[in-house]
């Protein structure tokens, strides 16, 4: 599902690479932690994944995309394959938990009557029925990151990237959360969270890719967050 192949990133700004000739594998359905800490390489690995970032070497695939090389008339496609969610939650503040759901298919162009139907499955599956009519701003911090989880999974990506998702929440509501990426896990969507969140990679006990200074230093099937440590 996903590859990348002695991938080297060297921001323009800066000498030392942010990745440093990574290469990883990540079969369809697969669950993994990306672990390292602050300026590791987190956040630039997963931006190569949707392109916002192309690799100074190596190659990245995602599903049947060659994301480095293909042309930039396909990024959508790409991005449309991949679901993303936020330590921040950036949902639109002046739309409904429904709107803001409806919103990431109406910028796919999906039809009216597609989206009337998928997006009150989807926030049930989340746990917001009940809810479609609120605003952000009249949810707790683990509301608004289910409606983000909501908006990312409408679409049903064969990917979803979640960078820091558990970032703003308090342990009991970021066990929810993980409840629930492990609910659209098991649906066979490919699941690359970051966390600096040691109590949750602890308890899950999935796939743990860490970096240091841009390498992989290590990747374990089913890891901790501090071995060794
Ligand atoms: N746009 C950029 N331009 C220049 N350097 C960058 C850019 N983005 C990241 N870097 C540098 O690349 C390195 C890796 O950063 P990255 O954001 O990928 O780390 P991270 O592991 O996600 O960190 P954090 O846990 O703090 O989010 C850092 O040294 C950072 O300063």
């Amino acid at each position: 599902m996903i590859r990348l192949e002695h991938v080297s990133k060297v921001y323009k700004t800066s000498t030392r690479p942010a990745l440093d000739d990574v290469s990883v594998e990540v079969d369809k359905g697969e669950f993994v932690f990306l672990i390292g800490p602050s300026g590791s390489g987190k956040s630039t690995f997963l931006r190569l994944l949707l392109r916002e970032e192309v690799p100074t070497r190596g190659r990245v695939y995602v599903s049947n995309f060659d994301v480095a090389k293909m042309s930039r008339r396909r990024v959508p496609r790409l991005r449309q394959s991949i679901g993303c969610v936020f330590q921040d939650f950036r949902l639109l503040p002046t739309k409904t938990v429904a709107e803001n759901v409806a919103f990431a298919l109406e910028v796919i162009g999906k039809p009216r009557n597609t989206i009337v139907k998928v997006v009150p499955e989807v926030l049930q599956l989340v746990g917001l029925d009940g809810k479609e009519d609120r605003f952000p701003t009249e949810l707790s911090g683990g509301e608004q990151q289910r409606v983000a989880i909501a908006r990312a999974f409408v679409n049903r990506p064969l990917v979803l990237i979640a960078d820091e998702p558990t970032g703003n929440l308090d342990p009991d509501t970021s066990q929810d959360i993980m409840l629930l990426l492990e609910r659209i896990n098991r649906t066979g969507t490919t699941v690359i969270m970051a966390t600096h969140d040691h109590g949750i990679v602890d308890s899950m006990r999935r796939r743990v890719v860490e970096l240091a200074f841009g390498k992989v230093v290590r990747d374990d099937a089913r890891g901790v967050y501090g071995v060794g440590r």
